[in-house]
């Protein structure tokens, strides 16, 4: 397993589908010029999504070959499709940013964080349940994919009880003024500790 260095920091944003966590991660991760590892997806892609930028797209006989060769650090099943992240993306980002962030539901959360310890920081990212439907309804979800996904709400919101941090995502701006506050500060402590 890769050894993260001194001024390492993985940032993982979690919580229940719908909360916004990646419109939150990708501002945080654009103001404080972190990168994103991207996860490896059998899901069919959303009309506003982008390969290569919000997951990497790939068939199930894919997903399963690079799984059976060890290449994913972990993989969730969830809604009928497979997710994973691969070990050598983590490492790669690493190398080439020191600070990397990753979206992730509570299972792949709580892995890297057994894994990299206190390396690890977890942001929990909420909104109330019928604004998570809402938002979810005007993405333009049907129906049964909404129901499918918010059958996990439960699990997803007990989470918030392990993560480091947790936020309320009901007003976007005071979200990121308050993220970026205490991500910043991460990263200040870790320019220090390389002195
Ligand atoms: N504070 C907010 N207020 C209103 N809408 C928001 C807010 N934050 C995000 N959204 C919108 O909610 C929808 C879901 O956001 P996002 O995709 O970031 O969530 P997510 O937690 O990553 O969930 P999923 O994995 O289902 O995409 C998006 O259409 C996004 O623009
Ligand atoms: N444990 C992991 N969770 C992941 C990964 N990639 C995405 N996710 C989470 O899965 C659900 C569903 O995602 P969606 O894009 O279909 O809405 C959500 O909670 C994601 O954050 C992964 O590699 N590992």
């Amino acid at each position: 397993m890769y050894e993260l260095k001194d001024k390492e920091l993985i940032f993982v944003f979690t919580g229940p589908n719908g909360a916004g966590r990646k419109t939150v991660a990708d501002m945080a991760g654009l103001t404080l010029n972190i990168k994103q590892v991207l996860s490896y997806t059998t899901r069919t892609r959303r009309a506003n999504e982008v390969e290569a930028e919000d997951y990497f797209f790939i068939t199930k006989a894919d997903f399963d070959v690079a799984h059976e060769q060890g290449q994913f650090i972990e993989i969730i099943e969830f809604a009928g499709n497979s997710y994973g992240i691969k070990s050598e993306d983590i490492e790669s980002q690493l190398e080439a940013s020191g600070c990397i962030y990753l979206i992730l539901n509570r299972e792949g959360a709580n892995i890297l964080k057994k894994l990299y310890g206190d390396k690890v920081i977890r942001i929990f990212i909420y909104a109330d349940r019928d604004e998570l439907i809402k938002r979810q309804q005007e993405r333009g979800d049907s129906p049964e994919q909404i129901a499918r996904y918010m059958n996990d709400f439960e699990k997803e919101s007990a989470n918030r009880e392990e993560c480091e941090h947790l936020y309320d995502n009901s007003d976007l701006s005071h979200t990121m003024y308050d993220i970026t506050k205490t991500l910043e500060k991460y990263l200040d402590r870790s320019l220090q500790d390389l002195d």
